[in-house]
């Protein structure tokens, strides 16, 4: 530890702190401490700093110590926040790890880490909270003026507040007022994301016994609205005693002033609840479920590995119950008094593996998710430090919460991208970080999927991880078959329409036959991909970005994927004037339209960004889908991210070449996962399931290995490869991202930059390239990439990539480029 001191400060003791400001410094500043706060100093509390002329920022105190700073007279500190420390020594050390290996600064470690109520800064704004009564709270005197300056609806930032107030030291009020909901910082209020309630109802316990059921019976003789509600709520109510009010509307001629009046009556009690996707039922089978013999197995083998291992790997086929066996290993560690933290791509955050694991674990479950607002944040936060909840669900961010002892990470889902945060800093791998967090924790690490990343499995192999395999479906049903269709035979015999392969059609007629239910997948949204001129060729692009616009049916207008820029669509070409204007590529919406047309009257819905970007919209669009209100699901690869639905025949895939033709060097490894995801999404329970692919690349290799379910023969070859061209896993790559919106600068700068860094580090560096997208909101980029083979140390390599940094930015043609470094960029 840094700190050297004795907790308790002598009164008259010159202190420093190091503190990590919430803003990217390059070094971290030290600041004095005066006497009368010497005691209330310690590691990871808040304290209030002047940085900047007039600015205030919460900061963290990093470390104590009696020296002070060469190069500057410390200023002194205006106030301590905290009575105990809200971030851990650990969380500390991770932070610094973090900026250290991603190479960026803590500060930027902080922001991404805290929720926003812990980083205030002068600038915050606050408001009065909406639902705050005076008589509410006992106020201190500085709190009831801080009220009464808010008034009703005034937005004033917390400078302006101290300034009103005439006091500097203001930070303590507010956070204290946050504690109270008396106020909110402005933010938040933009509600972000509130949990889905509906109206359920249930019998009033007195009218369970079958004599006051009677009559009651009786009495509602001459009330047949009434009679009929309560006869549909007994009927509806086998299953579980919640019916939902809709239900209950639907299966009768009740009608709502018939409802309201039995809850008036007190037969019926209505409550909101959250709504469940679980019928009783399958809650009972959730809760009360033994393991297979081949889960158990799966289970003994990863307990005896962890004693050897911290990082296991457990490769299993989907549908394996992989989440089975992490509830009854989650079940151990919680019985040793640890903590668990469970982290889930942030999509799988809104679908059922949250309702099941808090089903069974209940209000020792947390779930931290990028859409809850910061009060929420604020309260996980506090309940992961005083080890009230045990469990926590979460996305990538969930490795900063403040864990006081942590038992197990469980990555599921591995191989997915979404771990990685791209932008902004820090840029870490969730996954990576997580296990340098195990071992600052002292805890073990379960990676789950059924198509592991490269990586991972490459050090299962090599002995670096354990590995434990659960190779068949916990129903014991097969895996599904799979048919290949060649789009080009398909157009050349003239079997196709729209989109579809005849026998592609034919399958999907039998399919809705009986009853059962369809996914299909196509790795785009929107309509059409692009627009193009039949006579010149003009495609119309972003004005901020170098992408061609896509065409949206449902808006009428053109949009940039990357911006979010739209434009009207055109009736002609703007370049010659031509109304020969031809749609290229196909997405999600133009595949709806189509079978709207082949099988009219079936029910048809769209999983994509596009149609979940109102709240809540995924949660009915998988909830309709699992009580099988839709026939068809079409997504994008949302459709592929662990849902588990029970009556799913078959999977078409429109076209698999747009995922394998992808330029980057991990597109094979990322198709064969994504179509191996798709693919079992299934037959997932009695009946083996059947998925349909068409590429016109019939023969590739992938599509074989998918098909053949071999994931061996695809790691084999692809590392192979990797080992030829010297990528990951045989060596680490950092990419560097130079920008300007000055196109001749940037080309300048960047090759000045690459030959600077290729003088100190040789060939290991390639570029400056432009990248696939080389304008992006205005900014040009040119993209350098250094290859570092494993024998050489990644450390020096990230040390002299500073220094030339530094370097580069000392010069003053150069100081308006933008420099961004990516490690591991993939
Ligand atoms: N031991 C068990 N008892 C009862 N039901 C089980 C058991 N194991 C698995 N199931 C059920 O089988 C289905 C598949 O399990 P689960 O969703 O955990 O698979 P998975 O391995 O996570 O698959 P994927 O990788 O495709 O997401 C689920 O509906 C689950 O409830
Ligand atoms: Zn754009």
């Amino acid at each position: 530890m840094e700190n050297e001191l004795e907790l308790d400060y002598r009164e008259q003791e010159t202190l420093f702190i190091e503190v990590i400001l919430p803003l990217a410094l390059q070094i971290n500043y030290t600041y004095r401490v005066p006497f009368e706060l010497n005691q209330q100093i310690e590691i990871g509390k808040r304290v209030i700093v002047q940085f900047g002329k007039n600015r205030m920022y919460t900061s963290i105190i990093k470390s104590v110590h009696n020296i002070a700073p060469e190069n500057y007279t410390a200023k002194y500190i205006i106030d301590v926040i905290d009575a105990v420390p809200i971030v851990p020594p650990i969380q500390l050390s991770f932070w610094k790890w973090i900026s250290k290996y991603y190479l960026c600064t803590e500060g930027e470690v902080m922001i991404a880490a805290l929720p926003s109520a812990f980083k205030l800064a002068s600038e915050t704004l606050v408001i009065r909270h909406p639902n705050f009564q005076l008589s509410d709270q006992v106020l201190s005197e500085k709190e009831q003026a801080l009220i009464n300056a808010l008034g009703s609806d005034k937005k004033i930032s917390i400078e302006e507040v101290s300034e009103l107030l005439g006091q500097k030291s203001i930070y303590p009020v507010i956070t204290s007022l946050l504690d109270k909901q008396a106020i909110l910082l402005s933010e938040e209020l933009h509600d972000k994301y509130k949990p889905l309630l509906k109206t359920y109802i249930k019998l009033e316990e007195f009218f369970l016994d079958i004599k006051n059921q009677e009559e009651l019976f009786k009495q509602l003789e001459r009330a047949p609205k009434q009679l009929d509600a309560l006869l549909s709520y007994l009927h509806l109510s086998k299953l579980n005693p919640f019916v939902a009010k809709q239900d209950l509307l639907e299966h009768s001629h009740a009608g709502d002033a018939a409802i309201s009046a039995l809850i008036k009556k007190e037969v019926f009690k209505a409550e909101r609840r959250k709504v469940s996707r679980l019928r009783a039922n399958d809650i009972e089978q959730f809760i009360n479920f033994e393991l297979s013999d081949a889960q158990q197995k799966a289970f003994d083998e990863l307990k005896k590995g962890f004693q050897k291992q911290e990082v296991q790997l457990l490769f299993g086929v989907t549908a394996s119950g992989k989440t089975q066996i992490y509830i009854k290993l989650i079940e151990e560690i919680l019985a040793q008094g640890k903590q668990v933290l469970f982290l889930v791509p942030e999509i799988a955050l809104t679908t059922q593996i949250v309702e099941r694991i808090s089903l069974f674990f209940g209000d020792k479950l947390g779930v931290y998710h990028s859409k809850f607002n910061d009060n929420e944040r604020v309260e996980i936060w506090n309940k992961v430090s005083t080890g009230e909840y045990k469990i926590i669900l979460g996305a990538r961010s969930s490795i900063f919460l403040p864990f006081t002892d942590l038992g197990l990470i469980i990555v599921d889902e591995e191989h997915e991208s979404s771990f990685k945060q791209y932008d902004p800093a820090p840029r870490y791998q969730a996954r990576d970080a997580s296990i340098f967090l195990a071992s600052l924790y002292k805890s073990k690490v379960l990676l789950g999927s059924a198509t592991p990343s490269l990586e991972s499995y490459y050090n299962a192999r090599n002995g670096k991880y354990g590995m434990v395999e659960l190779l068949e479906r916990y129903s014991g049903t097969p895996l599904p078959q799979h048919q290949i269709i060649s789009l080009a035979e398909a157009s050349q015999k003239k079997m196709m329409t729209a989109f579809f392969a005849q026998d592609l059609i034919d399958k999907m007629r039998e399919v809705l036959h009986k009853k059962q239910q369809i996914i299909l997948f196509q790795n785009r949204r929107g309509y059409t991909t692009i627009l193009i001129c039949g006579t010149c060729g003009f495609t119309s692009k972003c004005v901020q970005c170098d992408v061609s616009l896509t065409y949206h049916k449902s808006t009428g207008k053109l949009h940039c994927h990357y911006c979010g820029y739209h434009q009207n669509t055109l009736n002609a070409c703007p370049a010659c004037g031509s109304n020969n204007l031809l749609q290229k590529g196909f997405g999600t919406e133009r595949i709806e339209e189509e079978l709207e047309l082949i099988f009219p009257g079936i029910t048809i819905d769209r999983l994509d960004l596009d149609s979940t970007r109102t709240k809540n919209s995924m949660f009915q669009i998988i909830n309709d889908f699992q009580h099988k209100k839709t026939d068809v699901l079409i997504g994008t690869q949302m459709v592929a991210k662990g849902l588990d639905f029970d009556n799913v025949a078959l999977i078409g895939v429109i076209n698999a070449d747009t995922l394998m033709n992808f330029p980057d060097f991990r597109a094979f490894e990322r198709s064969f996962q994504l179509l191996t995801q798709v693919s079992g999404r299934a037959g997932r329970r009695d009946e083996q399931g059947e998925v349909i692919i068409q590429a016109y690349d019939a023969k590739h290799r992938i599509l074989k290995q998918v098909v053949e379910n071999d994931y061996e023969a695809m790691y084999n070859e692809e590392l192979a490869e990797r080992k030829a061209f010297n990528y990951p896993p045989f060596s680490r790559m950092i990419s560097i991202d130079v920008k300007s919106k000055d196109q001749v600068l940037l080309h300048n700068a960047a090759k000045h930059f690459a030959n600077q860094l290729k003088h100190h580090l040789g060939d290991i560096v390639l570029g400056p390239e432009q990248p696939l997208i080389s304008r992006i909101r205005s900014y040009y980029i040119e993209q350098i990439t250094l290859k570092v083979k494993r024998e050489i140390s990644i450390n020096t390599v990230k040390e002299i990539l500073m220094n030339c940094i530094k370097e580069f930015q000392s010069e003053k043609a150069f100081r308006a480029i933008k420099i961004q470094i990516d490690v591991d960029p993939y």
